[in-house]
């Protein structure tokens, strides 16, 4: 049976992260990973038979505002590009779709503002990225974010507006979501508005890069399709089971697995409260991401609504093919991204009468690997339990965007909690080590 020091479960950016930054302290380390690609809720692909590479999961990032991200892409010297301006757009609000570059009348401007400085200011009770979300004196915003916002009595027009951001940022309605959790990133971006106007920024040459960046600096070996079933802490080492039976050994574990899947892997001793009562209930993010290839568009698009199909649909490129739109439906919507007529009427219900050539998708939500997409807390949960996810259990470490205290749900919370992961493995390992030599000192002595 091979024995390592470490060894880390996934390779998406946690994992990567957690691996590298072991085997910089000096341990030797093997990543397990269940697909047989790098990257997990990344993945840079072509559009299906098509020259054009597209990301079908995560994309952008806000290096000004994320600095774990910033300072990997910094490390590896890599290059940006952003997401077009746009020229057209269609705010699916009110029940209608409005084709204005701002959907109210002057009449609803005090409205907004009223609930826009609210929102800033519980945002600005939030101490983001010091420590879990879960934080003393935030307990009122552990909410749904529908009746925070409903505290408000907003026009129609305003209150849609003010749901569909969240339910397009989180992939779930926002009665699913905790106000807390949304509100975090709000705190993030520094401003409402700034989280419209902020995330535009992609990787040249796609996500992956960066991940290989990541695990190459380190020549770390990663093990594919070696899906984990089972997790064994015997005090003094943890033996790791793959689903044909195969068995490895380490001082430590670092488990870089979704929340969503942890209920896949056996744990004994089994997980602690939270992390089993997480396991159970799930995040609720459960997005449906489309792209969808159309006649060549001369002027970009870029949509929002509440109501309709998809919560988000925009332009993002325009080759010779035609233009290729990316859009975000939230769970409730039920939209199969491989159904080319469903797709075609989601995003018709914003361009009516558009021509839908072909459209691609990747199913995360029926995925074993991911089971949902990104992190969205439920109401009661980021007080119940974000506190105590981060914390080891035995030999066993806990590393994904799912528990970062800052950006959950996000590239640079993965590489935040990664980074955590591997910090706390280290500082156990070190400190056996610096025992083992005293023990044979005295010995000696
Ligand atoms: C459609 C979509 C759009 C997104 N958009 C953005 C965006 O624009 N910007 C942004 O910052 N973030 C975005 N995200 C979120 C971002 O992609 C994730 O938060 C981040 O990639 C998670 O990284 P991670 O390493 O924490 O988890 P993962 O990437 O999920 O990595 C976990 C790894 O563990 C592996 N694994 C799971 N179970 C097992 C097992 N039993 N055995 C072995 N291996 C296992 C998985 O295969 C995977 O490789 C998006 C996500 C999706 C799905």
């Amino acid at each position: 049976m091979e024995s390592v020091d470490v060894i880390v479960i996934g390779a998406g950016f946690a994992g990567a992260t957690a691996a590298r930054d072991s085997a910089e302290a000096g341990h030797s380390v093997l990543v397990l990973e269940g697909r047989d690609r790098l990257g997990g809720r990344t993945w840079y692909k072509h559009f299906r038979g098509k020259e054009k590479a597209l990301e079908f999961g995560g994309t952008w990032i806000a290096p000004d505002q994320q600095r774990y991200v910033k300072a990997e892409i910094e490390r590896y010297g890599l290059e940006l590009f952003q997401s077009p301006t746009y020229d057209k757009f269609g705010w699916g609000i009110g029940g209608e779709i409005i084709n204005a570059p701002f959907p109210f009348p002057a009449s609803d401007w005090p409205a907004l503002e009223r609930v826009i400085a609210r929102i800033d200011s519980d945002s600005d009770r939030i101490r983001f990225y010091e420590e879990p979300l879960g934080q003393p004196g935030l307990e009122d915003l552990d909410i749904p974010f529908s009746d925070y916002v409903d505290r408000f009595d907003l026009p129609d027009r305003v209150r849609d507006f003010i749901l569909a951001w969240p339910a397009f940022y989180f992939g779930a309605y926002p009665d699913k979501l905790s106000a807390l959790h949304v509100l975090s990133w709000n705190t993030g971006f520094g401003s409402a508005v700034g989280w419209y106007l902020f995330l535009v920024d992609k990787i040249v040459g796609g996500t992956g890069v960066l991940i290989e960046r990541i695990l190459h600096d380190q020549q770390l070996r990663v093990e594919y399709n070696v899906d984990v079933r089972q997790v064994r802490d015997h005090g003094d080492h943890v033996v790791v089971t793959a689903e044909d039976g195969t068995q490895y050994t380490a001082k430590h574990v670092i488990v870089t697995a979704p929340i969503n899947t942890w209920e896949r892997i056996d744990f004994s001793p089994s997980l602690p409260y939270s992390h089993q009562a997480m396991a159970t209930e799930k995040q609720a993010g459960e997005s449906v991401k489309i792209w969808a290839l159309v006649p060549k568009q001369d002027e970009a698009f870029f949509g929002v609504g509440i109501h309709t199909t998809l919560k988000w649909l925009a332009t993002e490129y325009t080759t010779d093919e035609g233009s290729y739109l990316c859009g975000f439906a939230s769970a409730e919507a039920d939209l199969d991204g491989s159904d080319l007529e469903a797709v075609t009427r989601a995003v018709q219900e914003f361009l009516p009468g558009i021509e839908v050539l072909d459209s691609d998708s990747h199913d995360w939500n029926n995925d074993k690997f991911s089971n949902g997409t990104w992190m969205a807390y439920r109401p009661g949960q980021v007080i119940a339990h974000s506190q105590a996810l981060q914390q080891p259990h035995g030999r066993v470490f806990f590393g994904n965007s799912d528990l970062a205290s800052g950006w959950a749900g996000w590239f640079d919370g993965a590489i935040e909690s990664g980074a955590r992961a591997a910090a706390q493995s280290n500082e156990k390992l070190h400190a056996a080590s610096a025992d083992a030599d005293a023990d044979l000192l005295v010995e000696q002595g």
